[in-house]
């Protein structure tokens, strides 16, 4: 009998444990209700929120994809308990992001095209804007948007053996002046030149080199160097970071601002051209095929 009562409040206690502990880690990492594209946890004792995107197979930026990340940012934005962010992928040791969705722009009506660029628009804007210091963990490649979505942190931590760039012209495209200021910014002009003109996509060890990305490390560590370099830069003072960070970068995104109607209508009038169209349909069959 006493033997019995033994092992049952060892049973009681361990189930006050595991409630305390079950307690504990909900007190200290809360999951805003997120869409299973975006998923995001915040640390309520650092207020560092994880931002990880979801979209499989390679998080493409479609409308639905820029729609969600647009409003996770809106409300980290708003939320004053969140100190700063993390922006990575599900898909780790893969793919970041393949950037824009090429499907969006392919055969695609003037009214469709001219919606997906608003959103491209106010996603570069959510996130360029995001007043709080923004980390990315890039573990996979990063093509494009997904290159540019990078560039929109305030530091880049990256797994070894992938690729990034803005390689658009290679499918016949350009990027736009919002992206290649991004690219300019992180690596000077004489650089981004030469990765714009040649659509150039960088090796990991490559993109450390001209200062395309900051870290390069291996797959396990790249979060938590994220982490780490995030906790120094909250250290800042916050007033000051968000004004230093606003001022430096208010140029381009006030250019677009004052014109996002004149930037859709390039857009379009661009895409639209039938050699462009040509280039993107080959662009997208290429794609399909590789895997054949
Ligand atoms: C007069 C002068 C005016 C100048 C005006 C300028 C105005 C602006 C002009 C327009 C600007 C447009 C800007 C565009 C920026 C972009 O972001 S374009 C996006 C380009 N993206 C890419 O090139 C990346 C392509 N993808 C890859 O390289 C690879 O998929 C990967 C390395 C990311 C991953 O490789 P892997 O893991 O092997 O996966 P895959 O088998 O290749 O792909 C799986 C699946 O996904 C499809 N897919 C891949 N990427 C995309 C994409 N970006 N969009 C849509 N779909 C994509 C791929 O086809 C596979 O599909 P299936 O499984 O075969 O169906």
């Amino acid at each position: 009998i006493q033997a019995l009562q033994i092992s049952e409040n060892k049973i009681i206690k361990t189930k006050m444990l595991s409630r305390a502990c079950f307690r504990q880690f909900s007190a200290s990492i809360r999951r805003m209700s997120s869409t299973n594209i975006v998923e995001t946890n915040i640390d309520s004792g650092t207020g560092f929120a994880t931002v990880t995107l979801s979209q499989p197979p390679v998080n493409s930026l479609d409308k639905n994809l820029l729609t969600a990340i647009t409003d996770r940012f809106k409300k980290l934005s708003d939320d004053s308990s969140v100190t700063g962010a993390i922006l990575t992928s599900k898909f780790d040791g893969k793919v970041f992001s393949a950037g824009l969705n090429i499907v969006d722009m392919f055969q695609k009506s003037d009214d469709h095209l001219g919606e997906f660029w608003g959103m491209v628009q106010e996603w570069y804007l959510t996130i360029q804007g995001f007043p709080k210091p923004l980390v990315s963990a890039i573990n996979g490649h990063a093509p494009t948007g997904g290159c540019a979505m990078a560039l929109m942190s305030d530091y880049r931590v990256m797994v070894e053996g992938k690729t990034i760039g803005l390689n658009e012209t290679l499918l016949g495209i350009v990027a736009p002046f919002f992206f290649a200021d991004l690219m300019i910014a992180a690596v000077g002009r004489r650089h981004a030149e030469f990765a714009l003109n040649n659509g150039y996509l960088y090796t990991s060890d490559e993109a450390l080199k001209i200062g395309l990305v900051d870290e390069v490390v291996n797959l396990d560590q790249v979060v938590p160097t994220a982490l780490k370099i995030l906790t120094k830069m909250t250290k800042t003072p916050q007033p000051a970071y968000q004004v230093c960070k606003n001022f430096l970068r208010k140029e381009t995104m006030d250019t677009l601002r004052n014109d996002r109607a004149g930037d859709i209508a390039h857009f379009v009038g661009f895409v639209q051209q039938p050699n462009v169209q040509k280039a993107i349909g080959g662009y997208l069959q290429a794609l399909k095929q590789r895997k054949k």
